[in-house]
């Protein structure tokens, strides 16, 4: 067996590199190592391994962020498992999926049946944990603007920058999000003024906060939770039931399952997929299954 390695380099604290080292001096696995040389180079990257990847004999294991799992997901055949070993600043991805960061354990799942796992997908990509509108994406898209991120990233600071500008949101008039949601029954949902709307696939999103206790990558459904929070003091309850983890007490959070959604957005809120802002009028949800080891 060949292993396969797809990493970013770039990801998280930058160790790439020593973990691929590691498995090659520890674990003595013979492997083929394919880098990320720049934003949206894993389409290469997984060209590049399909060019000699023997799915029979060879294994898969992906390096990264929940980014370049994501982006290496989208481009790789679906009926390819895959190992991946968390090297992001959120991983939670791999949170929500209880994986561990134990290389020997890792090689040694590959020689196991792996499990079968939800994504969802849309017109330009993979939701591996979450579609949000409202006080998420307005967060994520405030961070990606300002310059205090670099600053502070300087001193390991930069998750300050996301709990300033949170707080920043709370205070101002943030930008609700209005949109319009169709099930996979045909049902049409119209939301207005929402000043948080989220997609859950998986449990967390930026870097442990719960979206859903029960939403999970191992169950085919999306889990859609959203509370209006029109007042200051309703939309820190809002995001007191996000931290303290009481969504299920909480009067603020209403919540629906939904096995696949379109989102229409007339009002041209802004959308954050998974930490990244996306610019679509409309987005189509639609599960597919994947194959991890575990
Ligand atoms: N060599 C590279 N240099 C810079 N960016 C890269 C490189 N390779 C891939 N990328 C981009 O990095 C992004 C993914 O980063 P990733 O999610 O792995 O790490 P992170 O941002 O540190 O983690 P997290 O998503 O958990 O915060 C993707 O947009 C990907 O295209």
């Amino acid at each position: 067996m060949t292993l396969y390695i797809i990493a970013n380099p770039h990801s998280g604290n930058r160790s790439a590199k020593e973990v691929i080292t590691r498995v090659k001096n520890e674990l003595n696995q013979e492997m083929t190592v394919f880098l990320t040389r720049y934003p949206d180079d894993e389409e290469n990257q997984v060209n590049d391994v399909l060019e000699t990847f023997q799915p029979e004999k060879d294994r898969l294991l992906i390096l990264g962020g929940d980014g370049t799992l994501s982006k290496v997901l989208y481009y790789l055949p679906a009926d390819i498992p895959f190992a991946y070993y968390p090297m992001g600043s959120g991983n939670d991805f791999a949170r929500a999926l209880g994986l561990k960061k134990d290389l020997t354990h890792l090689v040694e799942s590959t020689k196991q049946a792996p499990k079968e796992i939800t994504v969802y997908t849309y017109q330009k990509g993979l939701v591996l944990n979450s579609l949000d509108l409202g006080f998420a994406s307005w967060v994520i898209n405030h961070v990606e603007q300002s310059q205090l991120k670099a600053k502070l990233n300087k001193y390991h600071l930069g998750k300050l920058t996301y709990i300033l500008t949170a707080i920043q949101c709370l205070i101002k008039k943030p930008a609700f999000a209005s949109l319009c949601l169709e099930t996979e029954a045909g049902e049409v949902l119209e939301l207005r003024n929402q000043f948080f709307f989220s997609l859950a696939n998986n449990t967390y999103f930026g870097g442990g906060v719960m979206i859903w206790p029960h939403a999970t990558a191992y169950l085919e459904q999306l889990d859609c939770v959203y509370a209006k929070g029109e007042t200051l003091w309703e939309r820190v309850l809002v995001l007191l039931s996000l931290v303290f983890k009481v969504h299920e007490r909480s009067p603020y959070l209403q919540h629906q399952p939904y096995k696949s959604v379109t989102i229409k957005n007339p009002e041209k809120s802004l959308i954050e997929i998974d930490g990244e802002i996306v610019s679509l009028d409309e987005v189509t949800l639609t599960p597919q299954k994947r194959y991890i080891y575990l």
